[in-house]
């Protein structure tokens, strides 16, 4: 079994959660769930991936799976941590030319397509932009904006958490092969203990985008688990 690495001495006791590769124990002062970009951009028709061509059609489990974890996590003390992705209205913060994401991201990529969309995606104060009306953050939550992919670049995540002596990261949200991922991965390389929970995340394309970063994620950079396996870790 593997130990997230503990920095408190907290009376909260160790839980074990039952993951691949193998089980991995986590103490709660010392976890944060992280809810990656549950906006309605990524979650719902007529937002950015679907008007991007992505199927959403499947997300409404998701969402109901992230709820229960949410609430799970706050029951056992567990900070909950909502990111959200997207941009000033102008889009500077998107980067113009000169920046990879100008010419990658599918949102800026369809509205400079479609020019009656322009001005509609992930742009902050829109309608687009805010997380969904399911997963409503509470006192005592953290929102942090990003504007890239990793929750961990140009934002506050990282100073955030280990002020806290938190070192264990459980993961949901949208998208497991893109924002999950990419956070969990930057996450790995600052010494965080990444857990992915399964049915608590949905791709950005086929399954077998889902399937595949899964893979990689219990092979190379962290532990994936169900909700269940998480339900019963914090149940002990
Ligand atoms: C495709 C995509 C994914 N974002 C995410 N939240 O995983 C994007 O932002 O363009």
């Amino acid at each position: 079994m593997m130990s997230g690495y503990a920095l408190n001495t907290g009376a909260d006791t160790s839980k074990q959660i039952n993951a691949e590769p193998e089980a991995i124990a986590i103490k709660p002062s010392e976890t944060a769930l992280i809810v990656v970009d549950m906006q309605n951009a990524y979650t719902t028709i007529e937002g950015y991936l679907d008007l991007a061509g992505f199927d959403v059609s499947a997300t409404a489990p998701v969402v109901k799976n992230i709820n229960t974890a949410i609430e799970l996590s706050r029951k056992a003390g567990i900070q909950v941590v909502f990111l959200q992705n997207g941009w000033d209205p102008k889009y500077v913060e998107a980067g113009g030319e000169g920046s990879p994401n100008w010419h990658k991201s599918n949102a800026l990529k369809t509205m400079r397509k479609k020019p009656e969309l322009e001005g509609r995606f992930l742009a902050k104060g829109g309608w687009d932009y805010a997380l969904v009306d399911e997963l409503t953050p509470q006192e005592g939550d953290w929102i942090i904006p990003k504007t890239r992919y990793s929750g961990f670049f140009n934002t506050n995540l990282d100073s955030m958490l280990r002020a806290r002596g938190i070192r264990n990261l459980v993961f949901t949200g949208i998208a497991t092969n893109v924002c999950v991922e990419s956070t969990l991965r930057d996450g790995f390389h600052l010494e965080y203990f990444g857990i992915a929970l399964s049915d608590a995340t949905y791709p950005a394309g086929p399954q077998s985008a889902h399937d595949a970063a899964l893979k990689n994620i219990s092979t190379f950079f962290g532990w994936v688990a169900s909700l269940e396996d998480y339900r019963n870790a914090l149940s002990e």
